[in-house]
């Protein structure tokens, strides 16, 4: 049960069709869950009790249906939200590339310039053969867009719950950032 000093954060997941958004959001929610056919997602909305550095969130947590370049984007999807996962598949680079245009289009929407966001390479158990997208194309297009990075499997349940962990501290250090450490002062070596 949440109590009265649980943060809430509001976080969606987008990207390209089939991607994997609803196999990792159903991966984290209810481990180990996974299934092999597909399913399109209209909306779908969940929430998660999460306890990270100190602190209790309230996460709720929407997988969007697959967004292509034409979708228009939906305004709840920009007011309110806390940070977003940023989903492709690393057999894919139009997916690859639909990470940057709905980027744009959040910082657009939300009339910012920066915003806690995660970029995640879905589907890391493929093998070298089927793989689009390297993972230094995954970590410069992060350090482009000022995001953070992980590849993730939602079929092993691989990186998973770290990819939200990450969203967690990154969204952390923007809205309830802990006091830097204090250096103690006695120690006869720091400067
Ligand atoms: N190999 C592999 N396949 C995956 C993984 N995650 C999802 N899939 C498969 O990819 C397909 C699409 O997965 P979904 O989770 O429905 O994808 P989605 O992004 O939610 O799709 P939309 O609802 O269209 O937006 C399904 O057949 C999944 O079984 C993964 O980590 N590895």
């Amino acid at each position: 049960m949440s109590s009265s000093n649980t943060l809430k954060r509001k976080v969606v997941i987008m990207g390209s069709p089939s991607v994997g958004k609803t196999s990792l959001t159903q991966q984290y929610i209810a481990p180990p869950t996974y299934n092999d056919n597909y399913f399109p997602t209209i909306e779908s909305t969940s929430h998660k009790l999460v306890s990270f550095d100190g602190d209790e969130y309230d996460c709720e947590i929407i997988d969007s249906a697959g967004q292509d370049e034409y979708t228009l984007f939906p305004a709840k999807y920009a007011v309110g939200v806390h940070g977003y996962l940023l989903v492709y598949s690393i057999n894919s680079r139009q997916s690859f590339e639909m990470v940057k245009t709905v980027h744009d289009k959040i910082l657009d929407y939300a009339g910012v310039a920066k915003v806690p966001c995660v970029i995640v390479g879905q589907k890391s158990d493929l093998s070298a053969a089927d793989r689009r997208v390297s993972v230094a194309e995954g970590e410069a297009l992060a350090k482009k867009l000022g995001a953070s990075f992980v590849e993730s499997s939602a079929r092993d349940n691989k990186n998973v719950g770290k990819a939200f962990e990450i969203l967690l501290q990154v969204m952390q250090k923007e809205y309830n950032p802990k006091p830097e450490k204090k250096k103690s002062s006695w120690w006869p070596f720091s400067s």
